[in-house]
């Protein structure tokens, strides 16, 4: 049942919405209500991409919104050409700004992008408003009704038989174009998401820094996040030009960005569903507002639902009640606000912001955040494996085993200002050894980390895999070429399954393209499948087959360090590198950890191994490098390394046997 019910969701829809005119008594204010929402859901649901699947801000969606709405009608304008080519172009040319739009959003975050795709939207609404060449200027351009068929006999056929007028006709049939395209649009953010490019998504949000180690480069992502979501907005924006038949710079303001942005917090981030309850709420909104009467009821209906929640809350627990007040004592306060004021859209502004304050702070999720708890049904399902791979076919041979060193690092030397972390450092890794690492705190061993896989660009020498120089690549390219690693302060896609977190370590394995997961051809069902498959049969290595569908940052902290090992097996990487891998497990943790170092030796792969205990150091490490202020100060078995009087001076202070108690 749970497993039909976005399939039956979607078919009710579908139904509801090609019903509607007819329900509606070809009533042409309903008609346009709903055409209307579905022009926004379209926007929100790519807006959803930006912001709840790659963790973006976007305040410069209206002005994507309004290169799309100008696209079509500038097309009109000046050469005549109708809805499709107006489309066509709308999601053509805002797909371009979407990718000029990225560039900031690979600089900065947080508040800093909320500035600058700001800036972005006032810009493009500054330029439509003075090249009046191209746009009109501020006079803006007005459109004929939309001719969306050009077959007279079809047309004849279809307005005779359902016994419409002709103005009325064509109005439907630009309806029926709009709630189509909404439902195209649907399936193909559902589609999108769901694939492998859904989940690099995701994982940039979660961890930037881990995504780049999985060889599934931010920088791309983002971009490819940007462009999708940009090109939803502009056939939005194309469709609401022909929608109103006027298109003017006024309309594609910052307050609009705000509505959007509202629209996708309030209806629910990640979900098909949000959008639409988003839109809904936009584009009823204004109306509301702007009929005192009708606000007034409204917040007296707010006022009565928050008394009743404050009852049942307080019956319940004194604890929540603390927490529901303020949310109460606003609602409340709504009531007397209205009462006393006789017009409050010059208000709608505030009313927004504290809407967001509300949502950001009760409902972090949104109504359908909301409604998922409520009705556990609605929760969106997690899909493992059917059956893991063989065992065998985990780990593939990249052919680097033979070299006779797999990794070199050569003098290298990483500077911050003053401060020299790495100072001249050699290493010489041998395939298929476990190589130590150790050092007392701050010695340069994460340091060495983050610069052999890319983090940091070396201040001075060259590091080698095999006979290729990798030292300026970036860490996405690293990871390409086989070196995988774990952080010393997890770094999991908490929000994603520990089966997602292992396929986002297995992105490489995927050939399939975006029109791929757009069109679901039996090529990406393949690769999922087999991707799928391999994964569990990694979770399984692992000993994590019974989380493959537990969300990452639900599981034990043990669990997730064995997670992130999985992730990283996934990249088949010839150079494993392991940075504080028993830190914070318990005792017997550690020993199955051990155990699994050692089998993952067994499968040929050479690991670098940063430590603080020493048990685990002497016993698995064939080879261990000692740091201190940045420099090598010894190298050798790690009895030697043992007994050495100044790995004693620096790191041990005293003998290995007391450290390592
Ligand atoms: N991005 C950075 N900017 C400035 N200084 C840094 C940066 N990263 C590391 N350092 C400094 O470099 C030195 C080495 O740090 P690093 O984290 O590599 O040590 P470590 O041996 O891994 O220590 P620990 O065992 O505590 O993790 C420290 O003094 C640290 O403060």
């Amino acid at each position: 049942m749970a497993r039909a019910l976005p399939f039956i969701g979607a078919g009710l829809l579908a139904i509801g919405l090609f019903a509607f005119p007819f329900l509606a008594g070809q009533n042409s204010y309903y008609i346009h209500l709903v055409q209307m929402m579905a022009i926004y859901a379209i926007l929100i649901l790519g807006l959803d991409i930006v912001v709840g699947y790659t963790g973006q801000v976007s305040l410069g969606h209206a002005g994507l919104f309004g290169i799309g709405a100008y696209g079509a009608a500038v097309i009109f304008h000046h050469y005549g050409l109708g809805v499709w080519p107006g489309l066509l172009v709308g999601v053509i040319v805002t797909g371009i700004f979407g990718a000029v739009l990225a560039v900031p959003a690979l600089r900065v975050i947080g508040p800093y992008l909320a500035m600058v795709t700001l800036a972005f939207g006032t810009i493009i609404q500054i330029v439509i408003n003075e090249w009046t060449g191209l746009t009109n200027g501020p006079l803006g351009v007005t459109l004929p009704p939309p001719r969306v068929v050009d077959f007279a006999d079809w047309r004849s056929f279809w307005q005779g038989t359902l016994g419409l007028k002709a103005a009325e006709f064509q109005r439907l049939e630009f309806y029926y174009l709009c709630v189509l395209l909404m439902l195209v649009a649907i399936l193909v953010v559902n589609r999108v998401v769901r694939s492998q490019y859904g989940r690099a998504f995701e994982a940039l949000r979660d961890s930037p820094i881990a995504c780049d180690c999985m060889g599934v480069s931010v920088y791309r992502y983002k971009v490819y996040a940007f462009v999708v979501s940009a090109a939803l907005a502009g056939l939005a924006g194309a469709l609401f030009s022909w929608s109103e038949r006027y298109v003017s710079p006024n309309t594609y303001n910052f307050e609009l960005s705000i509505l959007f942005l509202l629209a996708v917090i309030l209806g629910g981030r990640k979900s098909r569903a949000g959008p639409l309850i988003g839109a809904f709420i936009i584009v009823y909104l204004p109306n509301v507002l702007s009929d005192i009467e009708l606000v007034r009821i409204m917040a007296g209906m707010i006022a009565a639902a928050a008394l009743v929640a404050l009852a049942i809350i307080a019956l319940r627990s004194r604890e929540k009640l603390v927490r529901a007040l303020p949310p109460v004592i606003l609602c409340l306060a709504f009531l007397p606000l209205t009462l006393n004021v006789n017009n409050v859209t010059d208000y709608r502004l505030t009313i927004f912001g504290l809407m967001i304050l509300f949502v950001v702070f009760y409902l972090p999720d949104g109504v359908m955040g909301f409604l998922r708890e409520v009705f556990p049904v609605l929760k969106p399902r997690h899909v493992t494996a059917a059956q893991p791979a063989a065992a065998s076919a985990i780990f593939a041979d990249r052919g680097l085993a033979d070299a006779k060193t797999l990794l070199r690092v050569e003098s290298v030397v990483m500077q911050f200002g003053g401060l020299k972390a790495l100072d001249s450092v050699k290493l010489a890794i041998a395939p298929g050894t476990i190589h130590g690492l150790i050092g007392p705190n701050g010695s340069g061993k994460s340091t060495m980390m983050n610069v052999l896989t890319g983090v940091y660009r070396p201040t001075a020498g060259a590091v080698y895999l095999s006979q290729h120089r990798i030292d300026g690549l970036t860490p996405s390219e690293i990871a390409g070429k086989g070196i995988a690693r774990t952080f010393q302060n997890v770094q999991l896609f908490g929000e994603m399954t520990a089966i997602e977190n292992v396929l986002v370590g297995l992105h490489h394995t995927f050939r399939s393209t975006l029109m791929d997961a757009v069109l679901r051809t039996p090529r990406r069902a393949r690769e999922e499948a087999e991707a799928r498959a391999r994964a569990m049969a990694i979770l399984d290595f692992m000993g994590l087959g019974q989380f493959a569908g537990t969300e990452a940052r639900n599981l034990p902290y043990g669990k997730q360090r064995m997670l992130e090992i999985a992730r990283a097996l996934a990249l088949d990487p010839s150079l494993l590198l392991l940075d504080e891998p028993a830190a914070g497990l318990s005792a017997p943790d550690i020993a199955e950890l051990v155990e699994i170092i050692r089998k993952i030796r067994g499968h040929g792969i050479t690991l670098i191994l940063i430590e603080h205990h020493m048990d685990v150091v002497m016993g698995l490490c064939d080879t261990v490098s000692v740091l201190d202020f940045g420099q090598k100060i010894a190298e050798g078995p790690p009895a030697k390394v043992q007994n050495d009087p100044r790995v004693i001076e620096a790191y041990l202070g005293g003998t290995v046997a007391e450290a390592a108690e």
